[in-house]
């Protein structure tokens, strides 16, 4: 599933299209496509999820792995990478504390934001805009000037995704997940 987001940021408009892995069985392949295709990752664990929790750092090591490899295009720089905890609103049900959260990004030297999606909407698009300011500031891409890529062209590799709006039912909350299925066997 594609999401589609736009945002002013620094006087840019910026159009966002978001891969969202929920719930696919994938092979090695199919995930190592989509990580080629992206480029900034938001790894996304559920506060109330232990195991999404720990998949994080296979996932930011599978991440940099395949985009140092010399088969990547454009530049050497890993690609900006975010650490996400969500549902911090379901507070009874908490199985990973903000201190985990915050220790793990510490090690992996990657930024963290602890979220609601439910609640926040701000929240939820700092994320994005973080990943985009951090692209800027790597220098690949140009405010106006970003890598171009069609949907369609994705769709011919990852047949199973399809475009759709950015908002969710309540119209008002970006949609992203765990990249826990990206991981292979
Ligand atoms: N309370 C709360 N619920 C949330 C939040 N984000 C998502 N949910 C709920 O969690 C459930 C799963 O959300 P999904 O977006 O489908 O998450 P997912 O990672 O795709 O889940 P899988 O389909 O199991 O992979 C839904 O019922 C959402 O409404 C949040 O921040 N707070």
């Amino acid at each position: 599933m594609i999401y589609r987001h736009m945002a002013v940021i620094d006087g840019e408009m910026v159009h966002f299209e978001i891969l969202d892995t929920a719930g696919q069985e994938e092979d090695s392949l199919q995930i190592e496509e989509k990580i080629k295709w992206g480029d900034g990752f938001a790894v996304v664990y559920s506060v109330t999820d232990r195991c999404s929790f720990d998949e994080v750092m296979r996932l930011c090591f599978l991440i940099n792995h395949i985009h140092s490899s010399p088969k990547r295009s454009g530049g050497s720089e890993q690609p900006p990478v975010v650490i996400v905890a969500n549902k911090k609103d379901l507070q009874f049900d908490r199985m990973v504390s903000t201190q985990d959260g915050e220790n793990l990004s510490k090690a992996l030297k990657l930024p963290f934001y602890e979220i609601s999606t439910r609640d926040s909407y701000e929240e939820t698009v700092a994320v994005f805009n973080t990943l985009y300011q951090e692209l800027m500031r790597q220098g690949h891409f140009s405010p106006g000037s970003f890598k171009r890529r069609t949907v369609s062209k994705v769709m011919e590799k990852i047949p199973k995704m399809q475009a759709s709006s950015t908002l969710n039912s309540a119209g008002r909350s970006l949609s992203f997940n765990s990249f826990r299925d990206y991981i292979p066997e």
